[in-house]
């Protein structure tokens, strides 16, 4: 836990962070950014600086240290001024590697994407003729061209950019690949886009990033391939100078005059160091998840600010408690609340529904109760969760985790992405029962057949050996039940559980959570879009809008009177067999005079 420093929630405008000042945020890539912005001006400065040739030798004056007079970085030993060589030579050096780059990203990139476009034979055979690129060690390969076109710089460059075209290829095939049959691009190719237009609009624009990315992190790679092939006299050919050749004609003095190699050599480590922090940086720049630390891995438990005010329980019956709820999330050092205040309380073996629209809180409040907002991003920010008159949030981590699933136990919407696709189901259930319980694997095996066949799937023991692809989304439902049921907790948090599902379905899964929870006088706190499913199924309704609760009370009360403007549209929207046409004028009417209360 750790301390939030209160923020302002931002305006929407103000909370759209630039992609420079995140590039700034990130002080590690700043630090690339300027290093290597001070190593190009200064190169990009040496033909204007007064400096002496850099092929210009002066046998009189060979192999002189640092800091000699006229001579900043001493001489060689042909006694040509390494400040100059130096300058010159890095403009060599990095001109070449980004020349590679270029070169490799375009024509990788370009093979990359037509194979996970095309898929089947296409990709076939493009592919094996990158592996067949990729069965040579890429030096060797490198140095194979090189002697079969002949030394020299730009004979370096090929051979630097094609042993390199397979990395971009393979990375940007498989990121291809995950684009080429998602929705929007069948979308697009419905819509009777040529392959061309759908490669360069809508696969080009996603796998962009990862281009750019590798361009970054390669940049700096080959750049020191550059400098290993003019090492060993296959690049930059003499009296040219660049920090491989430098360096190769310094190995000789190492030990007399150390200084002739350990300058380039520095040089070197400071290009590629700045590179691939400030690649670094990019990339948290061009990958949105990175930017709000979606893909950060998450802490075990929801950060809680030290500071957060802690309000006492106000409903001492009941076994769930929320207090003054504030959560949010941080993005580029500010906190966006997304629940503002939000109370709530639940009785043993009694159902709240909380409903309101898309975006209005509701999960974020769920998974608030048990720490089980992704932090980073997530904070809570202040108030109070009792669970059973114990502050959650005040818990130590390992006392939370282990009530997870024992006290308080989440369904949630979609069980496929909750299931785990290479168990099977019966397993999945016997690992709910042995993370709580300390049974013999016959009684544990025993009881998630159980469990399986309580929540009605047809021939428990026999379905136990499935995997969730082979069950319906009602059954799939079925088991996430079973596996929250595991260890008879108190409070159940249903989020959304049918909303996946066909009516019919919803319908039974609504009555096998009401039918259980009554007999096992289970708390049940209930997610939901709609209030026909509230009027069905819930005690008390919660009503939830812009991260607020707007109205609170017992469902049939709130029902005959709405109190809230948000509340009544919620009602009128419950559509009511046989009412057809005067149904849509109602909910015209209320949505009309909305409209206007809003203008
Ligand atoms: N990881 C996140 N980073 C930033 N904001 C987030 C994140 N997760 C949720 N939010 C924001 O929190 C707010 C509440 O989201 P929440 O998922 O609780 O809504 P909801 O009421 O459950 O919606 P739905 O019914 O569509 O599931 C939304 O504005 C959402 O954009």
């Amino acid at each position: 836990m750790s301390t939030l420093a209160a923020a302002p929630a931002p305006q929407a405008g103000s909370a759209r962070i630039t992609s420079w000042r995140l590039l700034v945020n990130n002080r590690l890539a700043t630090a690339g950014l300027v290093l290597l912005g001070t190593i190009l001006l200064l190169t990009a400065l040496a033909p204007i600086l007064p400096l002496p040739d850099p092929n210009a030798t002066a046998p009189a004056d060979r192999l002189k240290p640092v800091l000699t007079a006229g001579h900043l970085l001493g001489t060689d030993q042909l006694g040509r001024d390494i400040l100059s060589r130096l300058l010159w030579g890095t403009r060599v050096s990095v001109a070449v590697g980004f020349a590679a780059t270029f070169i490799a990203a375009g024509i990788g990139s370009a093979i990359g994407i037509v194979a996970g476009y095309a898929g089947g034979r296409i990709d076939n055979a493009m592919m094996r003729g990158i592996d067949m690129l990729m069965a040579f060690p890429y030096i060797l390969l490198a140095l194979a061209i090189v002697a079969a076109l002949g030394p020299g710089l730009m004979n370096a460059l090929y051979a630097i950019a094609l042993v390199n075209i397979p990395f971009f290829a393979r990375n940007v095939r498989g990121v291809t690949l995950g684009y080429a049959h998602r929705e929007f691009v069948d979308a697009a190719r419905l819509s009777g886009k040529g392959h061309l237009s759908i490669i360069l609009t809508e696969v080009l624009p996603n796998v962009m990033p990862v281009i750019v990315i590798t361009m970054s992190t390669t940049a700096g790679w080959m750049i020191l391939e550059t400098a290993g092939l003019s090492f060993l006299g296959l690049g930059a050919q003499p009296p040219q100078a660049d920090l491989g050749s430098m360096l190769g004609e310094g190995r000789a003095q190492i030990f007399t005059a150390p200084h002739v190699s350990i300058v380039p050599g520095v040089m070197i480590f400071l290009i590629v160091i700045s590179l691939n922090v400030l690649g670094d940086g990019i990339r948290d720049v061009l990958d949105p998840r990175l930017r709000s630390g979606a893909l950060a891995r998450p802490g075990p438990v929801t950060e809680v600010a030290r500071d957060r005010t802690a309000p006492a329980s106000t409903a001492d019956d009941a076994v769930l408690v929320i207090e003054k709820l504030e959560t949010g999330f941080r993005q580029g050092g500010e906190f966006i609340p997304a629940v503002r205040g939000v109370s709530l309380h639940v009785k043993p073996g009694k159902c709240l529904g909380l409903i309101g629209e898309s975006g209005s809180g509701k999960s974020v409040t769920a998974l608030s109760v048990m720490g089980l907002v992704a932090s980073p991003p997530g904070v809570i920010r202040n108030g109070a969760v009792y669970v059973g008159n114990e502050d959650v949030l005040s818990m130590p981590e390992t006392r939370l985790i282990a009530k997870r699933g024992s006290r308080v136990a989440y369904v949630f919407q979609d069980p496929l992405t909750t299931l785990h696709p290479m168990v099977a189901i019966g397993r999945q259930v016997e690992e709910s029962i042995a993370a709580h319980q300390s049974i013999s694997a016959a009684d544990c095996r025993k009881k998630a057949i159980e469990l399986l066949e309580k929540v009605g799937i047809p021939d428990a023991r026999a379905r136990s050996v499935h995997y969730p692809h082979q069950l319906s989304g009602g059954q799939r439902q079925r088991v996430g039940i079973a596996m929250a049921l595991a260890n008879d907790p108190e409070i159940i948090i249903a989020d959304e559980p049918t909303t996946a599902l066909d009516v019919t379905v919803q319908a039974r899964i609504l009555e096998l959570l009401r039918d259980l929870q009554r007999e096992r006088g289970m708390a049940l706190l209930f997610i939901t879009h709609d209030f026909g499913i509230v009027s069905e199924f819930c005690d008390r309704v919660a009503v939830m809008k812009d991260g607020e609760i707007v109205e609170t009370g017992e469902t049939r009360q709130v029902l005959a009177d709405p109190q809230h403007a948000y509340t009544k549209r919620l009602i009128a929207c419950v559509p009511e067999l046989g009412t057809g046409a005067r149904f849509l004028d109602r909910v015209a009417t209320l949505f009309a005079e909305d409209k206007k209360e809003v203008a």
